[in-house]
């Protein structure tokens, strides 16, 4: 049996207040977390009877004294000082004759899950408008291409397995669409594919949404409590994005998700047990996130069974061509146009950085066909940055492959400005025939990369 001081040892260990009252509602100790919570010292309320505390003005219900009437379980809300709303869920433990010996009490502070809560409806509309803007962007093709193509086979492969699958690539480069991929393929198609994205939102509202909260708990949303992810991703597939800016306690949280495929409400008091398929992705390094101790090295174990990495844009310049034909006739079919790419915009965007990837490509395809005044989208209309390589922007490349861009930049700039050979030649002071020479270089180098595998897939 623990001693009384080990027992104080123990409590004041956890994070969440814990009030114990014995079973005639007199106050036996309270926890560091129940002083720092409430700003209550322990020593004011040793020996008080529940009444007293409420009479002083402590607290402004009492929640043992609630368990007392109640002969049972009770989760209440309460006042302190002015603005401080915490949450309290008092249990009574029985004696072997069946009588309450003790009322143990947990306590957590609401405040800002409330604050956060009144932010939720926001949030819910911003939701909603990304999922708009998703169905916007959705299409009925994957392009892959060799860079690509071991990642969605390795990712068909662990589909029908219940892997836990971590996609690891910069923002933009189709993590989204590969994790709905492997759930397309997997056991649990039928089942839900939840999206959430732990950089969305602040921690206490990140907790409601995975945890969701019990019917009572609050002012406002009491009535109904809210559905958490975790159980709603049941028998589906939940995805968890941006999972490295997941805050340390709800990591140790998930992880017990994870090891017992249950997990409590906040407020509540009884487990609810689920079952889903987990893919995290993330454009963090989770490795260098666990040497620097912000994010659990247990937890990524767990998360990347398969770890599954998307290379950037820049380095599937095979795809850029596909890609930007692609999504040039969806918004022809979307504005009713018929605009086409200048072969000079397809060879420039080819060695483009895209720092944001292929939603960058698609906005930008967008952007010029909203605005082309022609139907042959020319280089004019690119955005300067798109236009010439300037500085070091060409990550990835070698100085003399930057080099080597830059001058057939020029030399395209050129030749769109004069129209012949021998004037842009000129203009530029070298030879013609140096600037034939290299033009029909890299028509023979595009046809090659023409002929590299680029293959649409029905998604
Ligand atoms: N291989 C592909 N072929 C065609 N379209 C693609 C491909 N990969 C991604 N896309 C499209 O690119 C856009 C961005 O992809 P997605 O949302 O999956 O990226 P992400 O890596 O999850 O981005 P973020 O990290 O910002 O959430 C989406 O519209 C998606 O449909």
């Amino acid at each position: 049996m623990m001693s009384g001081d080990n027992l104080q040892r123990v409590i004041d260990a956890l994070s969440d207040g814990v009030y114990i009252t014995d079973g005639h509602g007199v106050t036996v100790t309270v926890n560091k977390a129940y002083e720092r919570i409430t700003r209550i010292p322990r020593s004011a309320l040793v020996g008080l009877h529940m009444s007293e505390v409420v009479q002083r003005g402590y607290i402004s219900r009492s929640v043992s004294l609630e368990v007392l009437k109640e002969q049972g379980p009770v989760t209440l809300t309460q006042t302190i000082g002015n603005d401080h709303k915490i949450l309290v869920s008092g249990t009574p433990m029985f004696d072997p004759q069946g009588r309450i010996e003790y009322i143990v009490t947990t306590v957590r502070d609401v405040t800002e899950l409330l604050q956060a809560k009144r932010a939720e409806e926001q949030l819910e509309q911003i939701l909603h408008v990304r999922d708009h803007y998703g169905a916007h962007e959705a299409n009925d093709a994957v392009i892959i291409s060799r860079a690509t193509q071991r990642c969605y086979d390795l990712a068909k492969r662990v589909a029908p397995t219940a892997a836990k699958v971590l996609i690891q690539g910069e923002t933009g480069t189709g993590k989204t669409l590969l994790a709905r991929t492997i759930h397309d393929y997997s056991a649990v198609a039928q089942g839900p594919f939840i999206e959430l994205n732990c950089a969305a939102m602040p921690e206490s509202l990140l907790e409601a949404e995975l945890f969701g909260y019990v019917p009572g708990a609050f002012t406002g949303a009491a009535q109904k409590g809210k559905t958490g992810l975790l159980e709603a991703a049941n028998n589906g597939t939940l995805f968890l994005d941006e999972i490295g800016d997941l805050p340390l306690s709800l990591q140790a949280k998930l992880l017990k998700v994870i090891a017992e495929n249950r997990f409590i409400p906040v407020g509540g008091i009884q487990f609810k047990n689920t079952n889903f398929r987990l893919i995290s992705a993330t454009h963090h390094n989770l490795h260098e996130l666990v040497a620097q101790r912000q994010f659990r090295e247990d937890l990524l174990y767990r998360l990347s069974v398969v770890p599954l990495e998307l290379p950037p844009l820049r380095e599937r310049a095979e795809e850029v061509e596909a890609l930007l034909q692609h999504y040039l006739s969806h918004f022809n079919a979307k504005y009713e146009f018929d605009c086409r790419w200048h072969s000079d915009v397809i060879a420039r965007l080819q060695r483009y950085h895209w720092p944001g990837n292929i939603r960058e490509l698609i906005n930008l395809t967008e952007r010029l066909v909203v605005t082309a005044e022609q139907s042959l989208i020319t280089t004019g209309q690119l955005p300067r940055e798109m236009r010439v390589d300037t500085g070091f922007t060409a990550l990835g490349m070698s100085l003399k492959e930057q080099v080597e861009g830059l001058e057939r930049e020029l030399i395209e700039q050129a030749l769109a400005m004069y129209g012949t050979t021998r004037q842009a030649a000129a203009a530029l002071g070298i030879d013609q025939s140096t600037l034939v020479k290299k033009q029909q270089r890299w028509r023979a180098q595009q046809a090659v990369e023409n002929r590299n595998t680029v293959e649409f897939k029905d998604v």
